[in-house]
């Protein structure tokens, strides 16, 4: 995947510009940077959901598989099932059960057959590192789980459609050091699969679970490269500012 001259703007006032970034396959890359810098604005521009912001504009393109989800014959629909997204408060619909929280999106697309679902929710389940705790209860109700599960349903949920790319939207910030530890080592085992870009304001998160890290400041992308280059050789003093905590 790869960003070329990416803007979004609200209105007339500008979220990101210009973004030209590389997004490595089977790769995760961390956006960094203060609030408001622009992260989420990124974020959400990789899967089209501005569509759904009034007032918001997105030019340039995304480049994903050597298509731009822009052209006017790309389906959003499509594009959000292979970029699909975990959001910050995890997302659980609270009155359906845990099995069809995960089988959401299969039934959304007309899958009905239980045979097709029930291995799809199991498999989910297991990518997602949650089947063991819920496996004997998978007609309960999705918001009886903790915070930490209930995120893990999340994940479950985008990774039963088979996505090729997750973006996180400050998956962890709602949780607590045990559980942010289990969906860090869960995005390790994940990007085996798939491609995640993940947004953090937490720089030991970026650090430890990134391969590349791009570092925003007011709607610019500063600087990026390999994770562990940004974080001990940046290029940019405003890079080296915000990591060494001057700002933000
Ligand atoms: N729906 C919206 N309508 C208008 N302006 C918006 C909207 N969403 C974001 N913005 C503006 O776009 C800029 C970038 O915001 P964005 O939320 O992407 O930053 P961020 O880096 O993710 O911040 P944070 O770390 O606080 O979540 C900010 O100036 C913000 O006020």
């Amino acid at each position: 995947m790869q960003t070329h001259d990416l803007t979004v703007k609200y209105g007339t006032n500008i979220g990101v510009q210009n973004v030209s970034l590389p997004i490595y396959s089977n790769k995760v890359l961390a956006l960094i940077g203060p609030s408001g810098c622009g992260k989420t604005t990124y974020l959400r521009a990789l899967n089209r959901m501005h569509d759904l912001t009034r007032g918001a504009t997105v030019t340039g393109k995304v480049i994903l598989d050597g298509k731009n989800i822009y052209e006017p014959d790309a389906n959003p629909v499509i594009i959000r099932r292979r970029i699909g997204m975990v959001f910050q408060k995890p997302t659980p619909f609270p009155t359906m059960s845990i099995y069809d929280n995960v089988v959401a999106g299969l039934k959304l697309v007309g899958i009905r057959k239980k045979s097709i679902l029930d291995d799809v929710c199991e498999r989910a389940l297991k990518q997602a590192a949650l089947f063991d705790e819920v496996k004997d209860r998978l007609r309960s109700p999705g918001a009886g789980l903790s915070g930490g599960q209930q995120q893990r349903l999340s994940i479950a949920r985008a990774l039963a459609v088979d996505p090729e790319v997750i973006l996180m939207d400050e998956p962890t910030s709602s949780l607590d050091p045990q559980s942010t530890s289990r969906i860090e080592d869960l995005i390790q085992e994940l990007k085996k699969h798939v491609t995640i870009v993940i947004v953090t304001h937490n720089m030991q998160q970026a650090a430890r679970v990134s391969d590349q890290t791009a570092f925003f400041y007011v709607g610019n992308l500063v600087e990026t490269g390999p994770t562990n280059t940004l974080f001990t050789n940046p290029k940019e003093t405003r890079t080296e500012d915000y990591i060494t905590g001057r700002f933000g």
